[in-house]
């Protein structure tokens, strides 16, 4: 399997609908790829809350009508990264959209577990109840997950228990915790015996330096390889076999002792 990272960088010099048109181009760049994967919120960036708002879109809004026909034209599975989305009800949520090379919505998922504590995304968004897992057919079943849910491992086990084998975690993440970003890409890894292709963003924006160093990290633990901070398009080549042959190999994952009491004292 061929996976491309988008680390496309997020500056206020650059409109929303300019850089839409640069996603898309970026995008049908890929062609050949199996897999595309593209940051969270990119098209306000993460941290730019006071731009939510106005950014909003319906689910099938603009970004999802580019992304559709980017990977459609590009024939590869894409994992658009996530869009501010607006309901019927006016309500927003950072979801995320995988589209098919057919260019056909395969999966949306809204993000469960919203940064910022007492304000920012956690005041301005609702929040996802789901886990979402996506068929790639003959191929491999990927779970999503969006970010700051990548501190959270019940959801990632829980995308394994549904099959999941690629953990896909389109981010914005920041510099100032780029270690803790590395750290549990590689955790989520180890723990899950699964892939983890983890894409974040590059630039600054609402005085947010970001970290890029987007990140593919094998069941293993191992890195396959790892962005830089500034706009890049990591590659990488894997065997999703991999996963089962080290799940055989080394069957921690059945070890498990699910139900346990509540501690003793
Ligand atoms: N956009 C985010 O979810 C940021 C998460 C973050 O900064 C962190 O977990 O640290």
């Amino acid at each position: 399997m061929r996976a491309s990272l988008i680390q496309i960088a997020v500056n206020e010099d650059e409109t929303v609908e300019a850089r839409r048109l640069r996603a898309a181009a970026l995008v049908g760049e890929q062609a050949g790829a199996d897999l595309v994967v593209l940051p969270e919120l990119w098209t306000t960036g993460a941290f730019a809350f006071e731009e939510f708002d106005a950014a909003a879109e319906p689910l099938r809004g603009p970004t999802y009508e580019a992304m559709a026909k980017a990977a459609s034209d590009a024939g590869v599975w894409l994992h658009a990264g996530s869009i501010p989305e607006r309901d019927a009800d006016g309500r927003l949520y950072n979801t995320s959209l995988v589209f098919s090379p057919a260019g056909d919505l395969a999966a949306s998922y809204r993000k469960i577990h919203r940064f910022g504590f007492d304000k920012g995304e956690a005041v301005l968004m609702g929040a996802g109840r789901e886990p979402v897992t996506v068929t790639v057919p003959d191929t491999t079943t990927l779970g999503v997950a969006t970010c700051y849910d990548l501190r959270f491992p019940e959801l990632f086990r829980a995308l394994v228990d549904a099959g999941a084998e690629i953990l896909v975690v389109p981010a914005g993440w920041p510099e100032r915790r780029q270690s803790h970003w590395t750290l549990l890409a590689q955790a989520r890894a180890v723990e899950n015996q699964a892939f983890v292709l983890a894409c974040g963003t590059a630039g600054t924006h609402a005085g947010v330096p970001q970290a890029g160093h987007s990140i593919v990290v094998d069941p293993w633990g191992e890195v396959l390889a790892q962005a830089g901070a500034g706009e890049e398009v990591l590659t990488v080549e894997f065997d999703p076999g991999k996963v089962a042959r080290t799940r055989e190999q080394f069957p921690a994952l059945k070890d498990r002792v699910l139900g346990l009491a509540p501690p003793r004292g």
